[in-house]
C-alpha cells in the first residue's frame, strides 16, 4: 500500500524502531471477524475454531450477508479490534446506556449482548441514512430494549441530562485503522485531517459528558492511530473536566497501554488501550474508559414517555395478542407513529421533540380492521412466545428471503400468522392459507440465494 509520505514521517518519529513493522502491516491482509448473538441458538455451520481472545462472542472469519445466520441475526460481522470496545464498556444488566455515534451498529449490538434485553439502550446516529441502517441492524439482532434516534449530540444532551449509567462515543475519526479495509480512506488523509477530526470530537464530547450520571462511565474510542484524536483527546477531557478519572483497562493479546507522552504526559493515560495491527490480530483502535465522579449536566427528573394509542388501536392489537401471543404486553408502553405500533422499552423517558427512528420494538401495522405483525417482532420474540411457530427447510428459507410463496403440509394452523424458523433461527412471519405460506418478508431486504 502506498502510504502518504507525511503519514510515514509522522509515525516514523512517533514509533521509532517499531515503525518498520507498523508500515509493513499495511501490506498484510485485513483481519475480519464476527460475533455471535447470545439471544439466538449458536448456529452449527459457523467455524468457531478461532476465537477472538478478549471477547466471549467474537471469532475470526467471514460470514456472508446472504446466509441464514446473517439474515436471522445470529451473527454480526465486525472487525476484531472493534470488538474490544464493547468488551471494555461491558455494561451490566439493567443499565441505561447511550451509544452516541452508533451506525451501522457494531458496538450497539455488542452492548446489547451484555444487557440481555434489560435496561435501556439508546442508539443514536446523526446521519439519517445511516440511522436507517442502524435501525435495521438492531431489528435483525432482535433487540426490544433499544431506541434508535437520529439526532445531533447537542439535542441528545438537552433531552437526557445526567440520565445514563454509561455513554459510548465511538467517534468519527481520521480512520487510519481502516486503511487496509478501505484503501479509499488513504486518499482522505492529509496531515491536517487528525486535527480537523479532533475539533469535531471535542464538540461531540462536550455534549456527551452532560448526559452521564454521577458515578457513570464514558467510553471513548476511535479507529485511528493519531495521538491528536486519542491520548490528546483524553488529556483534554481530563483537563477540561476534572470530575473524570481514568479507569484502567485490562490488556491481553498484544493490546498495549496508551502512551502518556503522546498526550499531556499524565501517567493515568496508560490506563487507556492501543490496538496496533503489527502487535495484534486487528485493524487498529484506541479505547479509553473514564468514570464521572460528579455530575456535569443539571440533574433532572424524568417523566416516562406516555402511551398515545387510542381505544380502537389498542383493541385491534389486543385482539391480535389474544389470538397469537403467549405473553402479556404492557399496554402503557404502546406507542403509535401514524399506523405503526411500537412497544417502548420499560423506563423510556419522554421523547418529545426528538427525531425517533425506532421507539423500541416495532410490533406491526394497524390496518383498518386488523393488525399485521412486523418482521422486527418475528426476530425479537423468544421461541414459544408466539402461538404458531414452525420450522421450515433451507429451500423454503430461500423462498422466504426472495419474497416467494411456498407450500407446506404440516403448518400449525390452517389460516393466520405463523412464525417461521429455520435451523432454530427466527426468520419472519408468514401467513398460512391452507397449505400455502404467503410471504411478508420486507421488500427492501429481499435477496436471492443461489
Ligand atoms: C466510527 S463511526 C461509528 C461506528 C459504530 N459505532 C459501529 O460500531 O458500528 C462514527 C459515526 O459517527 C457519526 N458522526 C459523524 N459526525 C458526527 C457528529 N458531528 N456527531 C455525532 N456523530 C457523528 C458518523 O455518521 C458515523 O456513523
Amino acid at each position: 500500500m502506498e502510504l502518504p509520505a507525511a503519514f510515514k514521517t509522522k509515525y516514523q518519529q512517533l514509533l521509532g524502531d517499531q515503525a518498520p513493522a507498523f508500515f509493513a502491516s499495511f501490506d498484510q491482509s485485513e483481519n475480519s471477524g464476527f460475533r455471535i448473538n447470545p439471544l439466538r441458538p449458536t448456529p452449527d455451520d459457523l467455524d468457531l475454531t478461532d476465537p477472538v481472545p478478549y471477547t466471549k462472542w467474537g471469532y475470526y472469519g467471514k460470514v456472508s450477508g446472504h446466509t441464514l445466520d446473517h439474515q436471522s441475526g445470529a451473527v454480526y460481522s465486525q472487525e476484531p479490534s472493534a470488538m474490544f470496545v464493547g468488551e471494555v464498556a461491558h455494561p451490566s444488566e439493567g443499565m441505561r446506556v447511550l451509544d452516541l455515534c452508533a451506525s451501522p451498529g457494531g458496538k450497539t449490538t455488542h452492548l446489547s449482548s451484555f444487557l440481555q434485553q434489560t435496561g435501556l439502550l439508546v442508539s443514536n446516529e446523526i446521519m439519517p441514512k445511516r440511522a436507517k441502517v442502524l435501525a435495521e441492524n438492531t431489528e435483525r439482532f432482535g433487540l426490544s430494549n433499544t431506541l434508535v434516534l437520529n439526532e445531533d449530540p447537542a439535542s441528545i444532551a438537552k433531552a437526557f441530562p445526567t440520565f445514563f449509567d454509561q455513554v459510548l462515543v465511538d467517534a468519527p475519526c481520521s480512520g487510519e485503522g481502516m486503511f487496509r479495509k478501505d484503501p479509499d480512506a488513504v486518499s482522505y488523509w492529509t496531515p491536517d485531517y487528525p486535527a480537523t477530526c479532533a475539533k469535531r470530537q471535542r464538540e461531540i464530547l462536550t455534549e456527551a459528558v452532560k448526559v452521564i450520571k454521577p458515578g457513570g462511565e464514558l467510553v471513548y474510542s476511535t479507529c485511528t492511530f493519531a495521538p491528536e484524536e486519542d491520548e490528546q483527546m483524553i488529556s483534554w477531557l481530563l483537563e477540561t473536566y476534572p470530575q473524570f478519572e481514568v479507569v484502567p483497562i485490562q490488556k491481553t493479546a498484544g493490546i498495549i497501554d496508551a502512551k502518556p507522552e503522546w498526550g499531556n504526559g499524565d501517567p493515568a493515560l496508560k490506563g487507556a488501550a492501543r490496538l496496533f495491527p503489527h502487535l495484534m490480530r486487528g485493524e487498529g483502535h484506541f479505547v479509553a474508559k473514564l468514570k464521572l465522579k460528579e455530575a456535569i449536566g443539571r440533574v433532572t427528573k424524568y417523566h416516562q414517555q406516555p402511551s398515545n394509542v387510542s381505544r380502537d388501536q389498542s383493541n385491534l392489537f389486543e385482539a391480535f395478542a389474544e389470538q397469537y401471543l403467549n405473553f402479556k404486553v404492557d399496554s402503557h408502553r404502546l406507542v403509535a407513529f401514524g399506523d405503526q405500533l411500537y412497544l417502548l422499552p420499560a423506563g423510556t423517558p419522554s421523547l418529545r421533540g426528538l427525531k425517533v427512528v425506532r421507539p423500541g420494538l416495532h410490533l406491526g401495522t394497524l390496518k383498518k380492521h386488523r393488525f399485521e405483525p412486523s418482521y422486527a417482532m418475528a426476530l425479537a420474540l423468544r421461541p414459544g412466545q408466539f402461538k404458531y411457530e414452525t420450522e421450515i427447510s433451507e429451500d423454503d428459507w430461500k423462498q422466504v428471503v426472495h419474497g416467494d410463496i411456498f407450500t407446506k403440509t404440516d403448518l400449525p394452523l390452517k389460516k393466520g400468522w405463523v412464525r417461521l424458523f429455520c435451523n432454530g433461527q427466527p426468520v419472519a412471519f408468514g401467513k398460512a392459507v391452507n397449505q400455502t405460506v404467503k410471504n411478508f418478508f420486507p421488500k427492501g431486504l429481499r435477496f436471492n440465494v443461489h
